[in-house]
């Protein structure tokens, strides 16, 4: 099973409009709601693949009941802990071309709130195989939060996949998260270097025991203890590009759970992502052409 943590969890709206222009009114062609912040994103791409997960956030105010409404509507295995500060909300606007992200802050939690969602981490990580702890922090969290859920894994014996940015992403690599998947920029922000593989290299040795940098359409590479890999989609994949990081994840940690090698991995995390992109909503895969694009992706070492 794959326990997901999401720290700063938000209600999920997808616009559809024709053409994105600022300044202009838009006509909504369509308004999709769901539960969102990219861990609960992982839990649900890999519920609709059929891998065992429980996903695991604070929620509050009217949005954090939505959240629980649809994850209980999903069939998504839970376990949330009431908090004062409400929900955040996001906004994804899609056009023909592309997504345009709004995404709220997210209400600060006490320090006491903190202290129970880890409690909660900790008690329901029997039968875990793998945790990820994924997405951003509110406003004024204590950046080692994700540090802090790694090291209560690491306890635990449980391997750990974090996706965040900023000095949380740090933190977690210097508390030895096993895998952690930033993207260029993110990596820019907390290494000194230009050349990403040697960013990559920096956060193995800050402690990160491997690095899976995504660059969107020009797929991934894997910077590890093992070697490094380079993966590339078959084919560009037009779409909603928003959450397909998330299934990114989902597929890398699905990896841990299977033991498959590297280049596996790989080739699941960039088929995962490009099959998100394809599908109309963040946490979603287009199932038909997973099964194409996974067994096209092109995996070299380098
Ligand atoms: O925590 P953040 O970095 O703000 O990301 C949250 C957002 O990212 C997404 O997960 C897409 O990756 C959205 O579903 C949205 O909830």
């Amino acid at each position: 099973m794959i326990v997901t943590v999401t720290p700063n969890p938000a209600l999920d709206v997808s616009y559809r409009v024709d053409k994105l222009a600022p300044g202009t009114t838009h006509r909504v062609r369509s308004v999709r709601e769901r539960a969102g912040g990219k861990g609960f994103n992982v839990s649900r791409v890999l519920h609709e693949l059929g891998v065992a997960t429980l996903a695991i956030g604070p929620v509050g105010g009217v949005l954090g009941e939505s959240i629980r409404a649809d994850l209980l509507a999903a069939g998504i295995r839970h376990a949330l802990l009431a908090v004062d500060a409400p929900t955040r909300m996001t906004v994804a606007v899609v056009d023909e071309e592309d997504a345009t992200l709004f995404n709220e802050a997210g209400a600060a939690l006490l320090d006491t709130e903190w202290d129970r969602l880890l409690d909660l981490v900790r008690a329901r990580l029997v039968g875990a195989d793998v945790v990820v702890c994924s997405g951003s922090l509110p406003l004024g969290s204590p950046r080692d939060t994700c540090a802090r859920i790694v090291g209560i894994a690491r306890d635990a014996g449980i391997p750990v996949v974090v996706d965040t940015s900023g000095p949380a992403l740090l933190a977690a690599a210097q508390a030895g998260a096993d895998v952690v998947k930033p993207n260029a920029a993110e990596l820019r922000e907390v290494v000194d270097a230009d050349d990403p593989v040697a960013g990559a290299e920096a956060l193995r040795a800050a402690g990160a025991g491997a690095v899976v940098l995504s660059s969107g359409p020009d797929g991934m590479v894997a910077v590890t203890g093992e070697g490094r890999w380079r993966a590339i989609p078959p084919f560009p994949v037009r779409g909603n590009p928003t959450g397909a990081g998330d299934a990114a994840v989902a597929a890398l940690a699905n990896g841990l759970v299977e033991q498959s090698s590297w280049p596996m991995r790989l080739r699941a995390a960039v088929a995962w992502s490009a099959a998100a992109v394809a599908a109309p909503v963040a946490g979603s895969v287009d199932l038909a052409l997973l099964h194409r694009l996974y067994e096209e992706v092109a995996v070299e070492a380098f």
